[in-house]
């Protein structure tokens, strides 16, 4: 199921004002442009600089004054209402409009430049062009969605990104085939697959209208397509990591789909992530880590890295790697 088909089905509760006090955040598109710059041109455009952060209330920004993230480096923080979408620097595809929860699975996945990967639910394609700056487009992505009109979204916003690393197809992911020959070097995986959309704080649950049984069975249906994608991205034959995120609140679609994976794949191993990050995944999966308007400011997130810890699952365990 797609997540617009879910969307389509539910009561928005167009009441939330929670949305709008959400800090406004813009990543620097490395493939274009550097933070120094991007700061120096907003400057000369009056906006004020204040540096970077190092705590969550210093996003209480007025007017035009920003600061740089204290996790992700390329990433600036404006007041809410602060609007890019005519601005020089959106339009030339210096900077990316993207909820700070969200720039997290390619940060964290972190390829290598010049390495193959899979974004394996790409569109409409921030992550895919997050991970095309990290790559700084050396290398392959093969990104695959199974709609073709948001593919072609995506096709537009990479172009005006820059971005010449990738490969899109319009495919089913769950149909790719993890032995062919053209994935045999395929490294990282990236799944963001269809979830409830339940943690994007416009579109929650208005709990007087929303049939709660109908609401299981749908997520229940979720998880299962998440937990199919989540096997099948283990399944190519190099895997080193696999980042899996979706923007649902829901236990039932983060942690336990991760957890019944792991059962599934003795091979594979969580890494902790991000010692500093405020919220954490629930237990006992605390190595995986969540977003929230109230902890992080941001919408609702969930994120966990995979990694192969033994070629066939029986080898000694090392410990895990913590990133940061
Ligand atoms: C949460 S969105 C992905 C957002 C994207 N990662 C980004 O950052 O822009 C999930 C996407 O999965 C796609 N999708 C759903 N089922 C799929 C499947 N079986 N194979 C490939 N894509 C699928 C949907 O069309 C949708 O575009």
């Amino acid at each position: 199921m797609f997540i617009m088909e879910y969307f389509s089905k539910r009561t928005v509760n167009v009441q939330q004002p929670a949305g709008d006090r959400l800090p406004r955040y813009a990543r620097v598109n490395t493939l274009k442009t550097t933070v120094e710059d991007t700061v120096d041109y907003l400057k000369r455009d009056g906006f004020s600089y204040l540096g970077q952060a190092s705590r969550l209330d210093d996003f209480t920004l007025k007017e035009k004054s920003f600061v740089r993230d204290m996790h992700l480096p390329e990433l600036l923080v404006f007041s809410p209402k602060t609007d890019f979408h005519d601005h020089f620097l959106y339009k030339a595809g210096h900077i990316i409009l993207q909820d700070k929860a969200s720039c997290l699975p390619a940060f964290l996945l972190n390829p290598t430049p010049g390495s193959h990967l899979i974004d394996a639910c790409a569109a409409p394609g921030n992550k895919s062009s997050h991970l095309a700056a990290i790559l700084k487009n050396k290398g392959r992505l093969f990104a695959f969605d199974l709609d073709a009109k948001r593919l072609a979204t995506m096709s537009t916003l990479l172009l005006r990104a820059g971005v010449t690393c990738q490969q899109l197809a319009n495919q089913d992911f769950l149909k790719v085939d993890p032995e062919s020959p053209q994935y045999k070097d395929v490294e990282y995986v990236l799944l963001d697959p269809s979830c409830s959309g339940s943690g994007m704080v416009c579109l929650r649950d208005d709990a007087s209208s929303v049939d709660q049984e109908k609401n299981q069975a749908r997520l229940a249906s979720l998880a299962s397509f998440q937990l199919r994608c989540l096997n099948h991205g283990l399944r190519f034959p190099r895997l080193k990591r696999l980042v899996y995120s979706t923007c649902s609140i829901h236990r039932q679609e983060n942690e336990d789909v991760v957890a019944a994976c792991l059962q599934e794949n003795p091979g594979f191993r969580l890494v902790p992530l991000l010692g500093q990050w405020p919220e954490r995944g629930l237990e006992p999966l605390t190595q995986c880590l969540r977003a929230s308007t109230t902890k992080t400011r941001t919408h609702g997130f969930f994120v966990a890295l995979l990694e192969r810890y033994s070629e066939a699952g029986n080898k000694k365990q090392e410990p895990a790697v913590q990133i940061w």
